[in-house]
């Protein structure tokens, strides 16, 4: 059924398409970067990867940290002033912007497969991609298309043959950009955030669900001042070098998405930490509320949510107070939820809600994928402490109900940045509290052996690949997989009985694969893929390459 909006909301009105343009009195197109083997999108995949900073800027720029961030915003805004993307544009993409330590992304995308079951144009932001780059920019949930993607990035020209004078008029972003800051080229994650806003504009997308990339205060996202409503997600230890080392200070940052009068919820917290968000609402005037358990919502029927674990529960929750209250903001109705219940309250959950909350799929989040090899999948991109937990707990419960207790049970495992691989991996050996009928009792998840290896997809790098990851170098993801195994041996209650048999590590993602599948070839395997969304990516992307099945 289409949805008609109402008449007078000039809010959910899709934006006019800004001209962006700047004019290039001497490049020819014959001079285009574009051979005829190199299809336009590569090409700007490729220039995209050339934006990354490589492992030793990296190490460069964190000693100048303080004054970056602080660089971030402003340099935002001038990139959009040159891209001729006004405040009024940003505006108008009705957004709902989301910080957290963990599942901003499931949020998300629970929150767009609601808004879109109601038939709006949504936009979805997130980060970061498993197969594709483009996976990051979604239009009513599928990735934007290669060529509207390409077509934005760049060699989008026109002629102007005014005066005998053949100029080429550039409008997409790279192009632009490039002219108007050689100097100063945003990075990779600030550049896909232009990048995404523009196609979100032009495609007149009705709702813009816009995920935080690094705490929030400084992060490009949040160059936005009017969104509709934020959210904050589960708070947690991850990026400490940047956010710092207590929740307090991390909570300091995921708040600095709060805007004056836009109202803001919150997954529960500790204490400390709420108090931060508290004091920082106050002092910006934002309306604050604490997302109430998924026990205070009367569902009209149950449900089995579309992204799997019990930790998924806290961020459907969210999804329900972003909805409703960016519905009450924007006068949108929604059929059988009145709007009018009080922020951070429970309400009822009508049947088509429950539909998009089974219908959400977020792939490389708690996911299962057999293959016809004998091998059985679980794949799981935690990689902080709350999430590495919750990742176990769901593994085991997964590995009870397929029945798989008794099958070789392999982790792969691989931490990265400045990540401890010895605080998560804990997690796996863990035996955790399980109730049945009435008692608690402990199960191990039981892992046989461990492998890791660098995020890399294979052992060379192809600069043009999506896949690509420049920021570590291959040395420190070696050491770290070596630490890996080395901190699975030490969690165990009887290291000197693991032999390195049980701790193998390959130089990228494919060899581990290949090693895995060969094994599979005398006995059914269960794998467990957890401790980096890239390493998950990685696997992904094999599994659809080497098997055919959809698996993203
Ligand atoms: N509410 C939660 N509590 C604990 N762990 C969670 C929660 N939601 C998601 N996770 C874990 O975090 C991982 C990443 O989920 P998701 O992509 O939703 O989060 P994110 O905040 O976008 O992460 P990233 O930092 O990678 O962008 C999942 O694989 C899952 O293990
Ligand atoms: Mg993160
Ligand atoms: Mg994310």
């Amino acid at each position: 059924m289409m949805r008609s909006f109402p008449q007078t909301n000039r809010l959910l009105r899709p934006s006019t398409y800004p001209i962006a343009c700047c004019v290039n009195q001497f490049r020819m197109t014959s001079g285009s970067a574009t051979s005829s083997s190199v299809s336009r999108y590569e090409e700007s995949v490729r220039l995209l990867n050339s934006l990354q900073s490589n492992a030793a800027t990296i190490k460069k720029l964190r000693e100048q940290r303080e004054n970056l961030q602080a660089m971030n915003l402003p340099q935002c805004r001038k990139y959009l002033e040159s891209l001729k993307v006004s405040e009024k544009n940003l505006e108008s993409l009705n957004i709902i912007h989301v910080s957290g330590t963990k599942g901003k992304g499931s949020t998300c995308a629970y929150t767009e497969a609601i808004l879109r079951k109601q038939g709006l144009k949504t936009g979805l932001y997130t980060s970061p991609h498993l197969v594709h780059v483009r996976e990051r920019i979604r239009i009513n949930g599928e990735p934007v298309d290669e060529k509207t993607f390409a077509e934005e990035f760049f060699h989008g020209e026109v002629r102007d043959f005014r005066n005998g004078l053949q100029r080429i008029i550039l409008f997409s972003v790279y192009d632009i950009i490039s002219q108007e800051h050689s100097e100063n080229m945003p990075a990779y994650f600030k550049f896909l955030t232009l990048l995404a806003f523009r196609i979100f504009i032009k495609l007149g997308v009705q709702v813009v669900i816009l995920e935080v990339g690094i705490g929030g205060e400084y992060d490009c996202t949040n160059v936005i001042e009017h969104p509709k409503v934020c959210g904050v997600t589960t708070l947690d230890y991850d990026h400490i070098s940047i956010l710092g080392s207590k929740l307090s200070e991390i909570a300091w940052h995921k708040a600095g998405i709060f805007k004056k009068d836009v109202p803001a919820i919150y997954s529960p917290t500790n204490p400390e930490a709420e108090e931060v968000l508290i004091s920082r609402a106050k002092s910006k005037s934002t309306p604050l509320a604490e997302a109430p358990p998924v026990s205070a919502y009367h569902f009209s029927r149950p449900i089995s949510p579309g992204i799997r674990g019990l930790h998924q529960f806290s961020n459907i929750s969210l999804s329900f107070q972003l909805v409703k209250t960016w519905a009450e903001k924007c006068h949108f109705p929604l059929p059988g939820v009145s709007l009018s219940t009080k922020i951070g309250k429970g309400f009822d959950i009508p049947s088509w809600m429950c539909d998009a909350i089974e219908s959400c799929r977020w792939p490389g989040r708690s996911q299962v994928i057999s293959t016809d090899k004998k091998i059985t999948y679980l794949l799981d991109g935690a990689h902080t402490p709350k999430s590495m937990e919750a990742c176990a707990e769901w593994a085991s419960e997964e590995i009870t109900l397929l029945k798989k207790e008794n099958v070789k049970k392999i982790v792969l495992f691989q931490c990265t940045a400045d990540r401890c691989p010895s605080t998560l991996i804990q997690y796996l050996k863990v035996r955790f509290q399980k109730k049945t009928s009435k008692k608690f009792h402990f199960q191990p998840l039981g892992i046989d052996q461990i492998v890791s290896c660098p995020t890399q997809l294979y052992s060379s790098v192809d600069k043009s690949a999506d896949s690509t990851n420049l920021n570590a170098s291959r040395d420190e993801q070696m050491e770290k997989a070596l630490q890996c195994v080395e901190s699975w041996k030490e969690s165990m209650d009887d290291p000197n009985r693991i032999t390195k048999d049980k701790m193998k590590v390959f130089d990228c993602i494919s060899a581990a694969f290949d090693y895995i599948e060969t094994e599979s070839s005398s006995q059914e395997i269960l794998v467990l893929v957890t401790g980096s969304l890239h390493l998950v990516g990685g696997v992904l992307n094999l599994i659809s390459t080497k098997t055919h099945q959809t698996v993203i």
